[in-house]
């Protein structure tokens, strides 16, 4: 992904000028800035997510050499398939009324062509790598049944059932404590292996203990450090 001076504007007032990055499989951007700077805004338009009151504008917006900005909307959801997002507080956007089985299938039913028994066992491969233990347990239970750490875990299962390449998250460990918020760092380091990483955060230890690449909102600009901390020693 590659990104020069992208600017975003919402009613003719600019919310966010100049960002400009690249990022390569297993590398890890984190993103840092106060709140309300356009951390989430930002997040959503690197998956051109914002709706048509927010105009972006950029010299470069491209994943693996295709222009973003211009794509129709059938380019978009292929294009959605490899870049994934994972909202912040995305354990609220679970469907209360489905469980976790069904939603997965529903997700993989539109998307591929696997039978259940096949959902289930692609699925659970998921929910081994982040952790899980008892997974048929996992498979029927509802969102109100699990904790915030299992329900953001599976905000990411569900993120990652369509293998994107790069994975963005969005104050992913907010309100977690340290064992739950050191699991999903773990997880993180293991998916950056194979995939790029942009995340969004408040938690320096996280962000240090992920990033290849800070960027760093302030009010007049948006400055990228090459570096893999910026507040001292790892
Ligand atoms: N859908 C929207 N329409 C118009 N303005 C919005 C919308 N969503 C957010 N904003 C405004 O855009 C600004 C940036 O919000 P954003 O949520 O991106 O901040 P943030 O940096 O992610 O903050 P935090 O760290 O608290 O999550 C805020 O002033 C917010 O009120």
């Amino acid at each position: 992904m590659r990104i020069k001076n992208l600017n975003i504007s919402f009613k003719n007032k600019i919310l966010l000028k100049n960002i400009s990055f690249d990022l390569k499989k297993g590398q890890a951007l984190v993103i840092l800035g106060e709140s309300g700077i356009g951390k989430s805004i930002l997040s959503k338009a690197l998956v051109r997510l914002l709706n048509s009151d927010f105009i972006l504008t950029a010299d470069e917006f491209s994943f693996n050499g295709i222009e973003i900005l211009k794509l129709n909307k059938n380019q978009l959801r292929h294009f959605r398939s490899k870049v994934a997002l994972v909202l912040q507080d995305s354990e609220s956007s679970l469907y209360p009324y489905i469980d976790i089985g069904k939603l997965c299938s529903l997700i993989l039913k539109t998307h591929t062509n696997l039978n259940q028994n096949e959902y289930k066992k692609y699925v659970f491969s998921y929910f081994e790598k982040l952790g899980f233990e008892n997974l048929d347990l996992l498979w029927h239970s509802y969102p109100y049944e699990l904790s915030v750490g299992m329900a953001r875990r599976v905000s990411l299962a569900l993120a990652l059932l369509h293998r994107p390449e790069v994975l963005i998250c969005d104050e992913i460990s907010a309100s977690l404590d340290e064992k739950n918020n050191q699991k999903i760092i773990e997880i993180l380091k293991d998916l950056k292996k194979d995939k790029a990483l942009v995340c969004i955060t408040h938690d320096l230890h996280l962000a240090n203990s992920l990033a290849d690449k800070f960027l760093l909102i302030e009010k007049d600009q948006a400055r990228l450090y090459i570096s893999k901390s910026i507040f001292g020693k790892k």
